[in-house]
């Protein structure tokens, strides 16, 4: 039996939902809106799994599940060498949001990343601490700022609406997904110019780990892969 995970709920759920019937196979959940059971129809020896999306690289990576839905922006933050634990099997074309850093809107002088790299510098020179930036995607910004050769930061944890720590003053700056931008400009911040830390968006992944059935190479065929 396959395994397929995919997000338990909202937009992530339901586009993924609509990709699969665009492709003959039917998922749904079973049962009260509350009740995480899902089936599968239009496709056999296929079991539907409804986890969290963020959950779902580390069940990839264990080999819990054969196939999964999530945004690469998950799978590169979770699974340090992700390369070696999953395959993309293909882009879906929605869940698209960047990854980007934003100041406050009123940094006037702070523009670029150098113009941030100027400014934490100077930062730590005036305060005798760090510049704060909150997210939750550490890997991928201390990577980032690795390579940009910036250093005088540090990483401040924030598992949910991290717009609003500069306003709450726990950070100077924040790194967080992005796709309108409107929650960015109702907390008063922008986004730095230049290409942003991550473009991501939802993607369906094979485990390496979780062996090679028969019926997944007959069930990506099925969807056209
Ligand atoms: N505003 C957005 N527009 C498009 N995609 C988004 C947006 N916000 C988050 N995403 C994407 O949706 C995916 C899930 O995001 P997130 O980790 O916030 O999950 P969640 O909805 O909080 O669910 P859970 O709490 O169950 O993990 C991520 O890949 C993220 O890039
Ligand atoms: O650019 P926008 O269109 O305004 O979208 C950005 C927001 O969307 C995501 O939050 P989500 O609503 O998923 O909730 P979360 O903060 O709990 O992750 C993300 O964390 C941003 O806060």
């Amino acid at each position: 039996m396959i395994r397929l995970g995919v997000p338990s709920k909202g937009r992530l759920m339901e586009q993924s939902f609509d990709w699969f019937a665009q492709r003959g196979v039917r998922l749904s959940r079973m049962g009260s809106d509350r009740e995480y059971a899902g089936r599968v129809e239009g496709a056999e020896n296929v079991s539907l799994v409804l986890l969290s999306a963020g959950e779902i690289p580390r069940e990839l990576q264990a080999g819990r599940i054969h196939l999964g839905v999530t945004g690469t922006d998950l799978i590169r933050e979770k699974l340090a060498g992700w390369r070696s634990h999953v395959e993309e099997l293909a882009p879906m074309g929605f869940g698209h949001a960047d990854l980007i850093l934003a100041v406050p809107a009123c940094w006037r002088d702070c523009e670029t990343l150098d113009d941030f790299a100027t400014i934490a510098r100077d930062f730590r020179a005036e305060h005798g601490f760090r510049l704060r930036i909150a997210t939750k995607y550490h890997r991928l910004v201390r990577a980032w700022l690795s390579d940009h050769e910036v250093a005088d930061y540090q990483l401040v944890d924030s598992q949910g609406a991290t717009e609003g720590t500069v306003a709450n003053l726990t950070a100077e700056a924040i790194a967080d997904i992005t796709s309108s931008g409107e929650t960015l400009r109702a907390n008063h911040l922008k986004v730095l110019d230049g290409t942003p830390i991550l473009r991501s968006q939802a993607t369906l992944l094979r485990s390496l780990a979780a062996g090679d059935a028969d019926e997944l190479g007959v069930f990506t065929a099925r969807l056209g892969l």
